[in-house]
């Protein structure tokens, strides 16, 4: 992965089990909102949150790369390659290798609502700044999340997005976006992938 210091690089952390337009959207719209130069999709190895495995890295991958054909938007097993899990090491060891890249880490509103039982989420918060994006159904109980109250100080309006990469952590940013209603969940329940 080719990134130039100074380049602002949102970070969408994922299992894509499987990808699917929610993320691309997803991914679409942080291009625009949060103005940044490079979309980077972070396949996971497994949640650590998420009792059962997804499916083989390398499928999960394969999907990724066959969806997605924007030009500015990556795809990446830099959390295998590292030997990383946790989303503070991931971020340790990419910011280690990629010094001067002003690192994003995008995710929807339903992981904010989670982030508080993520490893060492404080350290998560004062290394990069956070854009959330709106999910269906989700964005009352991501408003009213640990992470949301506290660190309220540290919200950046919507209306001043574009500004987030460049925001001394802590800051996040809670954008809405115009909803696709789709998870991997319910791709998995229609059958076809595992
Ligand atoms: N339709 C969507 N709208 C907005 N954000 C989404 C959407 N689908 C996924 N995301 C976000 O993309 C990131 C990666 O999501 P993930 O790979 O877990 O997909 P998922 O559809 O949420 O999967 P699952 O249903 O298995 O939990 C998460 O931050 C999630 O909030
Ligand atoms: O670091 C943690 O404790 C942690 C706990 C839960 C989720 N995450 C990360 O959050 C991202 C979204 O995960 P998922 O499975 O909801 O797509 C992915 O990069 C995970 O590694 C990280």
């Amino acid at each position: 992965m080719f990134l130039r210091a100074g380049q602002r690089v949102g970070l969408l952390g994922g299992s894509f089990d499987p990808p699917h337009a929610g993320h691309l959207h997803l991914s679409r719209e942080a291009l625009k909102r949060f103005d940044l130069d490079r979309v980077v999709w972070l396949v996971s190895p497994g949640n650590p949150l998420k009792p059962n495995p997804p499916a083989a890295l390398a499928r999960r991958m394969d999907a990724a790369r066959a969806l997605v054909s924007h030009p500015r938007i990556l795809i990446s097993d830099f959390e295998a390659q590292a030997g990383t899990r946790f989303t503070a090491e991931t971020l340790a060891a990419l910011q280690a290798r990629h010094r001067g890249v002003r690192f994003v880490w995008l995710m929807g509103a339903d992981n904010l609502a989670q982030l508080h039982r993520w490893d060492r989420w404080h350290e998560i918060m004062h290394r990069v700044p956070m854009g959330v994006m709106a999910r269906p159904g989700l964005r009352i109980a991501a408003r009213a999340s640990v992470a949301s109250r506290v660190y309220a100080g540290a919200r950046l309006p919507a209306a001043q997005s574009g500004r987030l990469a460049l925001c001394a952590p802590p800051a996040w940013c809670f954008v809405n976006i115009p909803m696709i209603d789709l998870s991997s969940t319910e791709l998995r329940a229609r059958g076809g992938w595992s």
